[in-house]
Formats: C-alpha cells, sequence, structure tokens
C-alpha cells in the first residue's frame, strides 16, 4: 500500500567539476518513494545510483553539485538549511552501506557507535538508547543484546555486523531507509538473512526503502518498483513484477539474460561492450553501442522516457523489438 511521497527526484542531474572541466554523472531523473514502499534502483557499476543516493541526503563531495528538485515530504532538501539539513540527516533518513567495517570505528565499541548518532542528535538520552538498541536487537535475533554492545566491530562477523547497521538505521525511527548495496559484501547464505530481516522491519515499520543493487534478481525478491539505470539515467522504470518477468529495454532485457539461473543450464549472455558513463554517452542513446537493435536514430537522438504499456521506457525502438528481447527470466 502507498501513500503521498516521501521522496521525490524530479529531473535530478548531478555534474562534478569546475565550468572548464565539466562532467555529467546523472541526467534527469525522476523517482518518488512513498511510505511503506519499496523502490529498486538497479544498474552496473558507476551507472550514478550512489551518487543519486548521496544527491537525496544532499552528502555529494564538495566537486559534485545536484540540480532539479529533491523533495522530503514537500519540502526542498537542496534548500534545506545547515540546521534542517542536521534534522533530516537525523530523524527522516537513514543510509546502510554497503561494507559496515568500512562505516565502523575499529577503535569503538558497538555500544558507541549505535549509540552516539541519536544521542548527539538529541533524540533519545544515552541509557534510553542503549535499551532501545538492545530491543531492537532483540527484535532481529541478536542473542545477548548487552554483551554486543561492549564488543568491537572486529569482534563481529560481517553478517552479525551489517545487522547492527540495520539497528543503527532503525534507532531514530527513520521514515525513509536508502540501502546501497547492503548484503554485496556477505556470503550468499548471510545475504538472504540480512535481506529477510531488513525487508520485515521495513514492512513492520511501514517505512519507505530506495533499494540499490547491481542485481536485479535480488532488487526484485524486495520491491514494489523498479528503476533500471544506465550511464546515468532512468532507462525503464515500472512495477517490479512486470519489470522483471517482461523487461522492455534491451539493457534490463541484457541484465536478466547475463544472470546465471540456480535451476536451468542456460548459457549466459554477456551484454557486450562496456559500461559508459553518463559523460561519455554522446548525444544518442548511451546504451546504442552495445545494443543489437540500435539504428542511426538511436545513435543520434537521446530517447526520452516514455509511457510504454505499464511502465515507462528510454528506447526509440522498443515497439519494434519486443518479441526479439532476450527473455531469458529463468529463477
Ligand atoms: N567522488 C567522486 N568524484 C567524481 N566522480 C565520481 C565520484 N564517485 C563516483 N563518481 C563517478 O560517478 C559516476 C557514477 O558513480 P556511482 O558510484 O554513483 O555509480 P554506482 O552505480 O553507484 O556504481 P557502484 O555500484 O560501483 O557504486 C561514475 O562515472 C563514477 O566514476
Amino acid at each position: 500500500m502507498t501513500t503521498a511521497p516521501l521522496l521525490e527526484l524530479q529531473d535530478v542531474g548531478i555534474t562534478t567539476g569546475d565550468r572548464r572541466n565539466r562532467r555529467t554523472l546523472v541526467r534527469g531523473v525522476d523517482l518518488t518513494v512513498a511510505a511503506g514502499e519499496t523502490v529498486g534502483l538497479v544498474g552496473e557499476s558507476g551507472s550514478g545510483k550512489s551518487m543519486l543516493v548521496k544527491a537525496a541526503m544532499r552528502l555529494l563531495p564538495r566537486h559534485a553539485t545536484a540540480t532539479g528538485r529533491i523533495d522530503f515530504e514537500g519540502r526542498s532538501v537542496l534548500g534545506f538549511s545547515h540546521r534542517e539539513l542536521t534534522a533530516h540527516r537525523s530523524r527522516d533518513v537513514a543510509l546502510i552501506h554497503q561494507d559496515p567495517r568500512a562505516h565502523t570505528n575499529p577503535m569503538r565499541t558497538i555500544g558507541d557507535f549505535l549509540v552516539e548518532g541519536v544521542v548527539a542528535g538529541r533524540l533519545l538520552g544515552p541509557r534510553e538508547a542503549r535499551r532501545r538498541a538492545c530491543e531492537l536487537m532483540a527484535g532481529i535475533g541478536i542473542t545477548d543484546p548487552e554483551h554486543r554492545l561492549a564488543q568491537y566491530p572486529h569482534q563481529l562477523s560481517g553478517g552479525l555486523l551489517q545487522r547492527m547497521m540495520i539497528v543503527a538505521a532503525l534507532l531514530h525511527s527513520p521514515k525513509l531507509v536508502f540501502a546501497d548495496e547492503p548484503t554485496t559484501a556477505l556470503d550468499v547464505t548471510v545475504q538472504s538473512e540480512v535481506m529477510a530481516i531488513l525487508q520485515e522491519q521495513i514492512r513492520e515499520r511501514n517505512l519507505g526503502l530506495l533499494f540499490i543493487s547491481h542485481d536485479l534478481d535480488l532488487a526484485a525478491a524486495v520491491t514494489d518498483s523498479l528503476a533500471v539505470m544506465y550511464a546515468g539515467t532512468v532507462v525503464e522504470r515500472g512495477a517490479t513484477a512486470e519489470v522483471h518477468s517482461r523487461p522492455l529495454h534491451p539493457y534490463t532485457a541484457g541484465l536478466l539474460a547475463c544472470r546465471p539461473s540456480a535451476t536451468a543450464v542456460t548459457r549466459l549472455q554477456p551484454i557486450p561492450g562496456r559500461p559508459v558513463s553518463a559523460y561519455e554517452a554522446g548525444s544518442g542513446c548511451a546504451f546504442a553501442a552495445r545494443c543489437r537493435f540500435a539504428t542511426e536514430e538511436c545513435r543520434k537522438d537521446r530517447p526520452q522516457l516514455r509511457t510504454v504499456e505499464d511502465r515507462l521506457v528510454a528506447c526509440h525502438r522498443v515497439e519494434h523489438i519486443g518479441a526479439e528481447l532476450p527473455q531469458a527470466v529463468h529463477s
């Protein structure tokens, strides 16, 4: 069930560098996430997923600039004062990173890590924060929470540490969680445990989730809708069930055809060529050089997202190639 958007991105662009050496990293992205809605942002490395999340939290590196509209509950995040931004980050949103070890201080205990943020944000006192952290830990099956608070990051397995990141993300009761490849650094078995916990917590609290992944199958398993990014733009957007089972953009179809099947022995069909960044893409479709359906029009004119059947697709050729797309949707 969805309600009014928590996060609304309209025509968001990200550039880096100075006036003489400006590079476009992300171009013209529209996206919304409502309370209780889970949205997947999927694409190969370098497609701009992380930069978009950083822009939404106003965490871009100093030399990068975001343009367009980024609203949280109807208020412009790009227009927030320093004080509003601090309040927004400590109350409204949370970010779960790919590599928890890189985001914890090895010299500080888990308790310090969990409690410092909420105490600094004056949301809870230290005692209350520890009590709530223990409650959350117990709620996601972490045994002996008091003892865990006294441990250091290196004493925890990767999976347990990532569960602590989920606890940290939920501790200040945010409305929206950004999860940037939260399980990429974990073993497959641990991955599914962590995903199940994250999904359950998000659902129980009716939070919004923007889930970033290069893994279309994983994103499809946990989201209501999907936005597929290529070279800094969204090339296909729609309900997860439809996009995953019947991709319309050749890039989405290519992503699905190049992943191994758990059940069938099929030859993998890698997407030829290499991914490009937004600034390397010329005036035409950024995917044209890797697309076997591309024509002169594709190489010349950049396709805009437009409604095709039940979703949005940025492809000139979509009406002509439907039946020819590799529909390798094995599960
Ligand atoms: N700090 C930075 N300064 C300048 N350019 C950057 C910076 N970080 C990333 N980029 C560039 O921005 C583009 C988008 O990168 P981004 O990290 O958002 O991609 P991604 O889809 O999240 O990939 P990954 O899954 O590898 O993180 C890439 O061309 C990348 O080289």
